[in-house]
């Protein structure tokens, strides 16, 4: 298969001003692809399509397929990095309703996701919905000690001990974290649950081609194969550091460009609900690699046409700080016909016969246009259809401009500093023991 991601940069930056910045994408690419860049103990993702562990891909694959035999469900454990990936890729490619499908008319397991938020409400939620089922737990942490999912957690532990035996329930459970170290780590090898690793040189952001994605992608029945093959092409094609010849390079620098000009919103929008999580992969990828140093682009998102119903005049007419990078496949996964209707009262037979995703192509391209009009700089990558090949290659593409981005910005693009001032608020307000000083600081602050 070949690359057939396409980028327009028409109404975002002209060629002149796009070359003014091939020096910085230059020194960027150099960075990155020297290991002299800040953080680049964090770049293993660069190679991964070609140099991934094939002995764990294959363990992986024999693991989906027992968890595919013995559950109705799984459930999967994590946060951020260690979760997004995975629901973007299931809810892009899958059924709309995978979880509502007869067993027999999915191709995998039902997936449902715990350990991303504090919400007792969701988790006794979830624990009503699994009650009757075979269920199977993948708990995903790189570091072990993450809040969300280690609550969630002991509950779903306890819970799977309580109804399958400690034995089972050992056997039921995989843990997906670091080599050597962590919290999570000592548990899995103290209880005997089967791991596999989140390499030490991958964040959680980038991770989501290693077993981190690939195990509970695998389970739902997807192909991690071509999911790969995907990446690697992605990685073959945005090697070469020319603006001319590298679409990836050239989204990097349209952004910073628009940066430049004063812009500090970006706005993902796509017209397919299937990537809302895909869209919320990318905030966390771009808003935890930039978003620092008092610097960087906001990454907003936008569901449509959805959305022009309720942030449509914002976007067509409010503050203009935004751009707008729309994503789009030529190909929906399924179409319909419009019916023709006798009545006609809502004016609509003129489109009898016409495909729905013709109707949503027709929209896109008139609020693209309307956007542009009204002042909101506009980026379009097409992708001809979603399958696990072209989003491998999409995930691969988002990453290495966001890395690129990072670097001419002038930022580590692979640490994150800033989540740690929440979690250290959190643990005093808690009461952790050695946090006695910020706690009371803190309360007398929260009483004024
Ligand atoms: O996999 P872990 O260590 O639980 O971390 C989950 C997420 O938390 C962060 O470390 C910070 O919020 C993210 O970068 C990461 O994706």
């Amino acid at each position: 298969m070949s690359t057939q991601l396409r980028l327009d940069l028409t109404h975002a930056v002209t060629d002149t001003d796009l070359q003014l910045l091939q020096p910085n994408i230059l020194e960027a690419h150099e960075l990155l692809h020297s290991g002299r860049g800040a953080g680049s103990e964090f770049t293993g993702w660069l190679d991964l399509p070609s140099s991934f562990d094939r002995e764990e891909f294959i363990r992986i694959q024999n693991a989906a397929a027992r968890i595919r035999c013995a559950a109705d469900v799984l459930i999967v454990i994590g946060i951020g990095g260690s979760y997004l990936g995975t629901r973007a890729t299931l809810e892009l490619l899958s059924h709309s309703f995978h979880n509502q499908l007869p067993r027999d008319r999915r191709p995998g397991t039902a997936v449902y996701f715990a350990g991303h938020q504090l919400s007792p409400t969701y988790l006794n939620d979830l624990i009503d919905i699994i009650g009757d089922k075979d269920v199977v737990i993948n708990v995903i942490s790189k570091s072990g000690t993450t809040t969300e999912p280690a609550i969630a957690f002991r509950h779903l532990r306890q819970w799977m001990e309580q109804k399958y035996g400690q034995a089972e329930a050992r056997r039921r459970i995989y843990a997906t974290t670091d080599r050597a170290r962590g919290a999570l780590k000592q548990l899995a090898d103290d209880e005997g649950y089967e791991t596999f690793v989140v390499p030490d040189d991958i964040g959680g952001r980038y991770s989501v081609l290693t077993a981190v994605g690939l195990l509970p992608i695998a389970a739902a029945g997807i192909d991690i194969n071509a999911l790969m093959a995907g990446a690697a092409d992605a990685m073959n094609a945005y090697r070469e550091p020319s603006l001319a010849s590298n679409a990836c390079y050239r989204y990097a620098a349209a952004r910073q460009h628009l940066y430049r000009q004063g812009k500090s919103i970006e706005v993902l929008a796509a017209y397919e609900p299937g990537t809302q999580y895909l869209v919320e992969w990318w905030k966390q990828l771009y808003g935890e690699s930039e978003g620092k140093d008092n610097k960087g682009l906001f990454p907003a998102s936008l569901q449509l046409t959805t959305d022009l119903h309720s942030m449509g005049q914002y976007i067509q007419d409010g503050l203009r700080q935004l751009f707008e990078t729309v994503l789009t496949f030529d190909r929906p996964r399924r179409d319909l016909q419009i019916p023709r209707v006798e009545s006609d009262g809502d004016g609509l037979n003129f489109l009898a016969g016409q495909s729905m995703h013709y109707v949503n192509e027709r929209a896109m391209a008139g609020t693209l246009l309307a956007h542009v009009d009204g002042g909101v700089p506009n980026i379009h990558i097409a992708l001809p259809e979603p399958d696990a090949y072209n989003l491998g290659h999409l995930f691969y593409f988002f990453e290495k401009a966001c890395a690129i981005s990072g670097y001419m910005l002038g930022v580590n693009p692979f640490d994150q500093p800033g989540v740690e001032s929440y979690k250290k608020n959190m643990f005093a307000l808690l009461g952790k023991p050695g946090y006695e000083a910020a706690k009371a600081e803190l309360e007398k602050r929260l009483q004024r």
